[in-house]
């Protein structure tokens, strides 16, 4: 099947060579074509170029994009889209004058949705969560990563990762599967976290790779949550069945965690809202990718992550959405990509180039995900008419998607 997109206004993130990433200045340049063309087989990106070149293709499917942009789906990083119910009455009490931390001191916050998780059968949480995985697809996603950790017992943590198993198997987006079991204590072992840390280890972890489960290992890094030491136990347990960690880290506190992520050969280290020049340094020259979730700074009003300062470090960055129940009940990129620009004062392209590409990277998929490259899965964006691709970010609330394609097909 041949499908030839003409008249494409602007055609975003056109890579003639396929690259993993963009770091520091280069994330300032998102090349261009105007006034385009583009052509799908099958799956795959095949051709594109300038209108005065376009081919003629007598069997293709047509598709006239006057006026309009089209860009590579959105690479969303870092999501935790299975769970069940919701936390809305938490979000009353935080309008209502409580802290993140007040709640979950209280035994609300991811322990309320473990409790929720384990209460609900394998089928129903597999319904609730595709309906927001079809969401976020609508919303131009077109690769995603899915954490577990609203399970914290074997039979909850497996329940989670099977139901993003059966997301893998039945849509067609590249998803990526993690393993959080390390996500909080359950209450039963806030006295004796070692033994919570075993059952992880022993019991949970071989569990995992028997049935292949899982593709990452995650923690959450993080005072009152795992420790640095806690944190490495666990980095070094799942590397031994091949997970590769991608961790919550500087959420809240900085406690030099983010030197143990890089040792550990940690793909991402993802929230860093709160960041120390020590930690910048370590992440110089690694080849591990800061990942920013700024729709969860904006919910729970936190501090956003320091773009600019990462930036101006050299440094890479992707934008993740973190669609959580907790602090980000979200998967809307484009708010992501909008929230970035307003608040952190990431320009469009920088933006764009970090929802994209890096975000491809930070699931180890810049080699068939994240720009228009011939070769490429055709997962593709075409907005409405624009006048630039500015008013991505500029429209921060407006449904600007006209189609969203997955696979070369338009997927809904
Ligand atoms: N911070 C840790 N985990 C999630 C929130 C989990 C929750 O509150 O349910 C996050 O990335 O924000
Ligand atoms: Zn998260």
């Amino acid at each position: 099947m041949q499908t030839l997109i003409i008249n494409i206004k602007q055609l975003l993130q056109v890579r003639e060579t396929s690259i993993k990433k963009v770091s520091g200045v280069e994330m300032a340049n998102l090349p261009i074509l105007e006034n385009a063309f583009l052509v799908l087989e099958n799956d795959l990106i095949s051709d594109f170029g300038l209108m005065e070149n376009c081919p003629k293709l007598e069997n293709a499917t047509i598709i006239d994009a006057t006026g309009k942009i089209v860009m590579p789906s959105f690479c969303d990083s870092h999501t935790h889209i299975v769970y069940a119910g919701n936390r809305s009455g938490e979000f009353v009490d935080r309008i209502n004058g409580l802290s993140y931390e007040e709640i979950a001191n209280r035994g609300g916050g991811i322990l309320n949705s473990a409790k929720k998780l384990n209460e609900t059968s394998e089928e129903e949480i597999y319904n609730q969560s595709k309906k927001r995985l079809e969401e976020v697809i609508s919303q131009g996603t077109g690769a995603v990563e899915i954490k577990s950790g609203y399970g914290l017992t074997v039979e909850g943590e497996l329940k989670m990762l099977r139901v993003i198993k059966k997301l893998k198997e039945n849509y067609p987006i590249a998803i990526k599967s993690t393993f959080l079991g390390a996500h909080a204590f359950p209450t039963e072992y806030k006295e004796n976290h070692q033994a919570y840390i075993d059952l992880i280890i022993n019991e949970m972890l071989p569990k995992i790779a028997v049935e292949n489960l899982a593709d990452y290992i995650d923690a959450f890094l993080e005072t009152g949550y795992f420790s640095v030491s806690e944190t490495i136990q666990i980095m070094e347990a799942g590397k031994k069945y091949g997970l590769t960690p991608k961790i919550h880290v500087n959420q809240f506190t900085a406690i030099d965690g983010i030197k143990a992520c890089v040792e550990n050969g940690a793909l991402s280290v993802d929230h860093l809202e709160i960041i120390t020049e020590e930690d910048i340094e370590v992440l110089k020259g690694s080849a591990c990718m800061p990942v920013a979730l700024p729709s969860c700074s904006y919910f729970i009003s936190i501090p956003y992550t320091p773009a600019r300062q990462m930036l101006n470090a050299g440094l890479p960055l992707a934008l993740a959405s973190d669609f959580n129940p907790g602090t980000t009940p979200s998967g809307n990129m484009h708010f992501v990509v909008a929230t970035a620009c307003i608040k952190m004062k990431m320009t469009p392209e920088e933006a764009i180039n970090a929802a994209t590409i890096n975000g491809a990277y930070a699931m180890e998929l810049s080699d068939s995900h994240g720009s228009i490259t011939k070769g490429k899965k055709a997962n593709l964006i075409i907005t409405k008419p624009l006048h630039s691709f500015y008013e991505i970010p500029y429209c921060f609330a407006t449904n600007l998607i006209d189609s969203v394609w997955l696979d070369g097909e338009i997927f809904g």
